[in-house]
């Protein structure tokens, strides 16, 4: 798939822009503070309707205006076109498709992949577990209508659960059957989040153990655990949701005491694996960093395998970032037609002899102009 026009109101820097792109590379070549990054963030909004960069939709309106559009023609096995709009304005926001507004934003989701590489990227493997979860929510909720309705419903009923044991807690109830009924709907929920992320873990797995080979020239084995209360490894649903429903039922007083849920996959993380050793603890940064590219690599392969096609790759300033053999790596795996943005303050980040007639645009204070090869 492929973003073939962009068009922005009000956004960010951006008075006004319609621009089309190329399918293969695009370069945002300029100097600091001028738009880049403005735009991949826009790209990205299109996508997840949020951005990688503040959680408060409304730094992304214009100083000064009321409201801001992003819209984007995306065109998907070469043929079929489909029309992205997201409005945000001080009531919210709202999303189209094909002009057809989309009631709940799970189903605008997923239309459009992309996959962002950026230098924060290293704390998904340094960074604190809500950073993990994070990530694994937004790049398997992109993959799975389903999963993200249902980790909706799981926050949903986690929030119910949790001001219900505060009431408990500060005795202004005392029913703790209707904690129970709380309890099990939980664990049924939490019993199928876990279980979607371990489907789609495995899958990652076997794409990431590939890509961190040729990375590290053979020398490593790379292994992504779901890291839990309780060991994860070949269970069922049925058996994920008794083990949370025994959990709750164990641990009720101590819920209540503390007046929070104490256990669910909002407490889970995962773990990366070099050689057996946790790559958190143990890997030098270099290593952190190969982890980080073969993970973003290891998504955009199975985004192709669920989807069907390749996701736009976003690479915001991440060249400087990388020493020649990751950057011929990355760059050499996005060679054969994923749409790719490259963020750049000189053109000699960009290695031309693997980068091939890219489409080269210069970005100042909020205007773009396509430069003549
Ligand atoms: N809501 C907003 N309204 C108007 N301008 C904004 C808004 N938010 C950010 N900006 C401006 O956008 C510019 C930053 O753009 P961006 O982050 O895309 O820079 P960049 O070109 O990627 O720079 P760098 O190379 O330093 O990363 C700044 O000049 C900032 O003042």
């Amino acid at each position: 798939m492929y973003i073939k026009d962009l068009r922005l109101r009000n956004y960010r820097n951006y008075e006004s822009l319609n621009i089309s792109f190329s399918p293969n590379i695009n370069v945002f070549l300029g100097h600091n503070a001028q738009g880049k990054t403005n735009l991949l963030e826009a790209m990205y909004f299109l996508a997840l309707t949020r951005s990688h960069r503040t959680s408060n939709d409304k730094d992304l309106i214009r100083w000064g205006s009321d409201f801001s559009r992003i819209s984007g023609l995306v065109i998907k096995d070469n043929t079929s076109k489909l029309k992205l709009d997201l409005v945000v304005s001080k009531s919210g926001k709202k999303a189209k498709l094909n002009n057809i507004e989309q009631r709940k934003l799970s189903s605008y989701i997923g239309n459009l992949n992309v996959v962002l590489f950026s230098p924060e990227d290293l704390s998904i493997v340094k960074g604190n577990p809500g950073i993990r979860r994070k990530f694994i929510d937004m790049e398997f909720g992109q993959i799975s209508n389903q999963y993200l309705q249902t980790v909706s419903q799981f926050r949903s009923v986690l929030k119910q659960r949790n001001a219900y044991l505060k009431k408990l807690q500060h005795h202004q109830s005392k029913d703790l059957v209707y904690l129970e009924v709380l309890s099990d709907q939980l664990a049924g929920y939490c019993a199928e989040v876990v279980r979607t992320r371990l489907d789609f873990l495995g899958k990652l797995q076997g794409h990431i153990e590939k890509i961190h080979d040729q990375i590290s020239d053979h020398q490593e084995i790379l292994k992504i655990k779901y890291s839990s209360f309780y060991d994860s490894t070949d269970k069922t649903v049925e058996n994920i949701y008794d083990i949370y429903k025994q959990a709750f039922k164990d641990n009720t007083q101590k819920e209540i005491q503390r007046g929070v849920t104490l256990f669910g996959p909002h407490r889970d993380d995962i773990k990366f694996l070099i050689n057996d050793k946790n790559v958190q603890d143990f890997g030098s940064q270099g290593q952190q960093r190969s982890v980080a590219l073969s993970l973003k690599l290891a998504e955009v392969e199975l985004i192709k395998e669920q989807v069907g096609d390749y996701p736009v790759l976003l690479l915001d300033d991440v060249l400087s970032e990388l020493d020649q053999k990751r950057q011929t790596h990355l760059l050499s795996s996005i060679g054969n037609g994923i749409q790719t943005f490259i963020t750049t303050t000189s053109l000699e980040d960009v290695d031309q002899k693997i980068v091939k007639n890219p489409n080269i645009l210069n970005i100042t204070n909020g205007k773009v102009q396509q430069e003549e090869i």
